[in-house]
């Protein structure tokens, strides 16, 4: 399992970057293999028909301009012209195929991480904050963006580009074309120096924008509280703090990314004084004025790729930095997964064993249960009861492999949860957390996500059944009325009306209510009550709740504590026990 990480700390990466991951981006690009040929050629075409610039210039120099040849200079013009409406036609060809392609390989790339992560494990979402794994899908693959439409297809081009141009040159002058080359290996030596530092300050940098990013989700999640505790100010600050550090390492890297322009500068300058000084040294006795000419057209031909060149393998170690987390994210193991022989769980009836279950959450960590043992019969209810902390929940979330057990096994209906495929598993379980969470849309579309297939009757009668319908009625659309996401503008009852009405579509065999009552006032809670004893039944359902009242009438009560069943029996037994559970509802009803 991943380190733990929060906001504060940056993330350390699971393995190195290896140059095999660039091949891997590469079979991003290969289904569009036809799209990127098609793209080249016409880059050739393009650079090809650029080659006669220089060569027309040439010929007015030496010829037609000493010969007095107007026709030929006439006609050289007007070949002229149309060159460069082929090669103005080629440029918007490439920009827009290249901008397409770009954004196909950007768009399978997102597809790709976002269906991945919403195969990972709970696990994988309790080892590190929410806006990490939002960066990731969000903005790194974004800053992906330019590599794959701009980058990789200019870099190529660019590379086409100076192996035409310097095939041309040598067919002009050998030598004047091997003293061009004379400062490029010094070039080559500085672009490698200077790449080792900025991989190191990018990998800062996205450390950084990440710590920043999850700071903010978080503040944004829990902004009724911060405001409810003012401490705006104390937020304001660390968020400056993060912030300051992103800029500071953002300056930090652009700085060493800029040096690699410079060295460029300055060697195709160096390049071109040279060849001036040797070129003008050679007029008239080995070299013509209109050769000296075309040639430092050439020249400059040849270098702007090469500024290029150097401006894509900046881009590529920047990217670099970002491609790494996007392909450590593809690279998590999803662990709650089906096994290869996994079976398909037929249509249960809902009895529900826990051998001897072991569990931690981390592999270092406690042992939340230690040899948990029980059983319960299909259709029956079952309250756990405990005090904070002692693993109820836990319990619920191995039911239906939110996490693996430890050492043990939960049997539903005599076959182990972790020999069935999940979907099949997951379908026939209800759960209703503490937390109910409404989708932004409408009320219909919110209950309707417990059964996509549901007509608006069905959803109609399910409201009804859990007295969800009235109060549904009275908002301004009714069943149309919009909600914003996590349900800011209904009330918690409401809420969780509507979660009831959702899970009573589904119509699972297996029923988790996780303190599904607990924000709720006593009138409410009636009414609740009535619309809670429709949902539980001929379900197993397990309800965990802190107000004993609401479980009084379940057929079997569990006390866990210290990671094991301490009691187990009704209301009733569990009272005449005098135990754990009798202190307990005995306290609660003093203090009511
Ligand atoms: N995702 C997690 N990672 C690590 N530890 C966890 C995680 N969730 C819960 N725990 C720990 O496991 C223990 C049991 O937690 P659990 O939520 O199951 O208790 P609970 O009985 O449901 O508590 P409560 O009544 O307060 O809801 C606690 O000590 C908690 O700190």
């Amino acid at each position: 399992m991943a380190k733990r990480n929060t906001y504060q700390t940056d993330e350390e990466l699971s393995k190195s970057f290896s140059w095999q991951d660039y091949k891997r981006l590469g079979t991003y690009i290969k289904p569009y293999k036809k799209a990127v040929i098609g793209i080249l050629l016409i880059i050739v075409i393009a650079n090809l028909v650029g080659m006669l610039g220089p060569y027309f210039m040439k010929l007015t120099i030496d010829e037609f301009i000493p010969n007095k040849e107007k026709v030929k200079l006439l006609q050289m013009g007007a070949v002229y012209l149309v060159s460069l409406l082929i090669i103005s036609w080629c440029m918007r060809y490439r920009i827009l195929k290249i901008t397409e392609l770009g954004q196909k390989i950007l768009k399978d790339m997102r597809a790709d991480i976002f269906t991945h992560i919403q195969k990972l494990p709970f696990s994988y979402y309790d080892s590190k904050p929410h806006g990490k794994i939002l960066i990731r899908v969000v903005n790194y693959i974004n800053t992906l963006s330019d590599l794959l439409s701009n980058g990789l297809i200019n870099f190529l081009s660019d590379i086409i580009n100076m192996l035409i141009t310097l095939v041309v040159m040598f067919m002009i002058d050998v030598k004047l074309a091997l003293y061009s080359l004379i400062f490029l290996p010094l070039l080559i030596i500085a672009t490698f120096v200077i790449q080792r530092f900025q991989r190191v300050a990018y990998q800062t940098l996205s450390n950084k924008q990440s710590n920043l990013t999850a700071y903010i989700h978080e503040s944004i999640a829990g902004v009724r509280i911060t405001q409810s505790f003012t401490k705006e100010e104390k937020k304001q600050e660390i968020f400056e703090d993060l912030s300051n550090q992103y800029r500071t390492s953002w300056m930090k890297a652009v700085q060493i990314m800029r040096l690699l322009w410079p060295a460029v500068e300055l060697t195709s300058v160096f390049t071109i004084c040279f060849l001036y000084y040797i070129g003008a040294k050679q007029i008239g006795i080995e070299v013509t004025t209109g050769t000296l000419i075309a040639f430092m057209a050439y020249m400059t031909n040849f270098w702007n790729p090469i500024i290029n060149i150097g401006n894509f393998y900046n881009q590529l170690v920047t990217a670099t930095a970002y491609l790494e987390r996007i392909f450590e994210t593809l690279d998590e193991e999803p662990l709650i997964k089906d096994k290869e022989n996994a079976i398909e769980l037929p249509p249960i009836k809902g009895d529900v064993v826990f051998n001897q279950v072991v569990f931690q959450y981390e592999t270092e960590g406690a042992k939340i249960l230690n040899g948990l043992d029980f059983k319960v019969e299909a259709g029956k209810s079952i309250a756990l009861v405990g005090p904070t902390g002692a693993g109820k929940t836990t319990v619920i979330n191995l039911i239906n492999r939110f996490y693996d057990v430890t050492d043990g096994s939960v049997m539903i209906d005599g076959i182990n949860v972790e020999d069935v495929q999940l979907l099949s598993l997951r379908k026939q379980i209800g759960v209703m957390l503490q937390d109910t969470f409404i989708f932004s849309g409408t009320i219909l579309e919110n209950i309707r996500y417990g059964k996509l297939d549901a007509t608006r009757d069905e959803i109609i009668e399910a409201s009804r059944l859990v007295r969800a319908h009235d109060f549904i009625e009275k908002l301004p659309n009714g069943y149309d009325t919009i909600v914003e996401e996590r349900g800011s503008t209904l009330s918690s009852g409401q809420q969780q009306l509507i979660s009831f009405a959702r899970v009573l579509l589904a119509d699972p065999k297996i029923l988790i209510l996780d303190e599904a009552t607990a924000n709720i006032d006593t009138a409410t809670e009636e009414l609740l009550q009535i619309g809670l004893n429709e949902l539980l039944k001929n379900r197993t359902s397990f309800i965990i709740a802190h107000r004993l009242s609401t479980i009084k009438n379940c057929d079997q009560i569990l006390v866990i504590d210290g990671g094991r069943v301490k009691e187990k029996g009704s209301h009733e037994e569990l009272l005449q026990t005098k135990g754990h559970y009798a202190n307990l509802y005995n306290s609660q009803f003093e203090n009511k």
